[in-house]
């Protein structure tokens, strides 16, 4: 059954409120020690050529909540992500779910685990339809290998259990009318909505969100930050990565900042947003080479409309 009051189908209950609250006694610091976290990662490294996309020395995500990770283009989030699931493999470095380690654990194996993540640009099979989308997130089927076929009443069953989650999922994201309907004619907000959903067709423990808002339209963006908040009261946690600021002042209990790799900030969201090493971080994804005044305040403006830092006038 799906998890539907705080209970995950891993039989951990988890109170948000309380996970929420526990975060008041974490430090407002790059790699802060978490009351309960459900992904720590150490010395993770991960080079292109010369570049190293990627140097966390320590971090720590708490379960129940909803973090944001943000930080400019070119600050290794979403090959962080990549990391961390399985899509990608670091030069070094240690990493655990729910205290088991996932170094060499292949993406499809991180899932079963309990750990689903949806992609920048989606990923939604744009020649199946809605509801085929939807069977195909369905990990751990009763009917994948020879032994399942010898007992195909079992897999019949699980189908059908498959079915009918998919259709309360598709209920729930507004996309029912859809349910027959190629993915591939799908607006790019619903596609998203279709993305999340498949996601939770696996009852993952920890839902992680390239970009959820990317291209989403206002009207769909509501509901969208609606199903997030949602996935939190369920005892899901949640991990982001989002350039829009309103949603990560909205919906986040704990922001983390990367910059050129590293983690450079953490805190709640009013804290992180006024933090001079946020902006600092902003800035500096621009300063490879010396900046005029017109050029330096352009940036300014721009790094302020992204993180909404009051832009004190020094002269
Ligand atoms: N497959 C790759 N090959 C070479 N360089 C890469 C590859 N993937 C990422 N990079 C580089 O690694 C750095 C981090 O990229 P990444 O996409 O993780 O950043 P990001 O913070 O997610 O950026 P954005 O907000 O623009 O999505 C960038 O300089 C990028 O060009």
């Amino acid at each position: 059954m799906p998890a539907e009051t705080g209970t995950t189908k891993y039989g951990r209950a988890v109170d948000p409120v309380a996970a929420r609250k526990a975060l008041e006694t974490v430090a407002h610091e790059p790699g802060a020690a978490k009351p309960d976290p459900i992904v720590v990662a150490d010395h993770i490294v991960r080079t292109f050529g010369g570049l190293k996309a990627v140097d966390v020395g320590h971090v720590e995500i708490q379960r129940g909540v909803i973090t944001a990770l943000i930080g400019p283009n070119g600050a290794g989030k979403t090959t962080f992500f990549n990391l961390l699931t399985g899509f990608d493999r670091p030069d070094s470095g240690e990493w655990s779910f729910n205290g088991r380690g996932l170094n060499r654990v292949p993406a499809y194996k991180v899932a079963r685990m309990g750990m689903v993540r949806t992609f920048q640009l989606t990923k939604v099979l744009s020649k199946l339809t809605v509801i085929e989308n939807m069977r195909v997130g369905a990990t751990g089927q009763k009917g994948e290998g020879l032994m399942s076929a010898m007992v195909r009443p079992l897999w019949r069953r699980q189908e059908e259990e498959n079915t009918q989650r998919a259709d309360s999922l598709l209920e729930r994201f507004l996309l029912i009318k859809k349910r027959e309907d190629f993915a591939g004619s799908l607006s790019g907000g619903q596609r998203k909505l279709l993305e999340m959903a498949r996601a939770l067709m696996a009852d993952p423990e920890l839902v992680m969100l390239d970009e959820p808002m990317a291209g989403v339209n206002p009207a769909l963006k509501q509901s969208l930050l609606g199903h997030v908040k949602s996935l939190r009261e369920e005892g899901r946690t949640v991990l982001f990565v989002e350039h829009d600021m309103d949603m990560v002042r909205d919906i986040s209990d704990w922001v983390i900042v990367m910059a050129q790799g590293q983690i450079v900030a953490e805190g709640p969201p009013d804290s992180v947003m006024g933090d001079p090493r946020v902006i600092d971080a902003y800035l500096g994804a621009h300063h490879d080479s010396a900046l005029d005044f017109e050029e330096e305040e352009r940036i300014l403006r721009e790094a302020e409309a992204e993180i909404g830092h009051e832009h004190k006038e020094t002269k």
